[in-house]
């Protein structure tokens, strides 16, 4: 079915990339639908105040409940038919667990995804109190960074989940040999690649990519994954499985 996509923001045209490229096109055919709204449609004071000063002391301010609260019923009140799962609430936040692939994956096979993209040091945890009693609440942080507001987080969990959606790439085969997509090949980084001209100020093709022998590349892609994830993943290393390197070799 159609992903739905709801983000409440102070800077709705930071969200204007939505409409334009891999996710304009899954919009375009109508997998997912975007909507981006407006925080201060909910404020109803001159200045359209969306923040205060913390309690407690502290820099910095911090978003108020009301403009949220108000917001967000609005938004699910629209009460969206869903199947299995309603709405879930993704909250980007620098303190929120790592946004991976598998969460991607995860957020992909859901109907609705409610984003709350803040700005200041974030919004008043009664907000997410209140909305976790009715739905699931995803607080993630795209990466070990500091920014100055969640739009980015926005954009960049959407793009990941719209290219999972079926249909909305290309070749559907493309993300199966993604980084960190299951299989032997997983946790590793891509090495390489190439296209035409075979020669480009004479830099010329790997001789083995011109073999047409399938079983050698494979071993040559494998191997240069491996060395581009020890140079730049260590890390991932020790999670790959180099047993089910072995059976491929076998296999050839
Ligand atoms: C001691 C005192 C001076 N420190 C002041 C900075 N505090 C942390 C702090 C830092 C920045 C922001 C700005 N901000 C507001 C909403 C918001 C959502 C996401 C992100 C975000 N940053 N990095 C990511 N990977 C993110 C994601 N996803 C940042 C956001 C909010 C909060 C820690 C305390």
């Amino acid at each position: 079915g159609t992903l739905r996509v709801d983000v409440v923001t102070i800077f709705p045209e930071y969200l204007e990339p939505l409409n334009v490229s891999l996710v304009g096109k899954a919009r375009a055919r109508g997998q997912l639908n975007v909507h981006v709204h407006d925080l201060r449609e909910w404020t109803y004071d001159r200045h359209n105040t969306v923040d205060d000063t913390p309690y407690g002391g502290g820099p910095g301010m911090v978003m108020k409940t009301e403009p949220w609260g108000d917001a967000l019923d609005s938004v699910l009140a629209d009460g969206y038919e869903t199947d299995a799962h309603g709405p879930a609430l993704i909250v980007p936040t620098p303190s929120g667990r790592p946004f991976t692939q598998e969460l991607a994956v995860e957020l992909s096979e859901r109907p609705w995804l409610v984003f709350t993209p803040a700005r200041y040091e974030g919004i008043d945890r009664r907000v997410i109190d209140e909305y976790a009693t009715r739905m699931p609440v995803y607080e993630v942080s795209i990466g070990d960074y500091v920014l100055a507001g969640g739009e980015a987080a926005v954009l960049v969990i959407t793009e990941a989940v719209a290219r999972l959606l079926p249909g909305v790439l290309g070749n559907a085969e493309s993300h199966r040999d993604d980084s960190f997509a299951p299989g032997a090949m997983a946790n590793l980084l891509e090495g390489p690649v190439y296209t035409k001209p075979p020669a480009w100020r004479d830099r010329e093709i790997p001789e083995v990519l011109l073999s047409g022998h399938h079983g050698r590349i494979a071993r040559w892609r494998r191997d240069e994954a491996l060395k581009r994830t020890t140079a730049n993943r260590p890390d991932l290393i020790e999670r790959c499985d180099p047993s089910a390197f072995d059976k491929k070799d076998r296999e050839m």
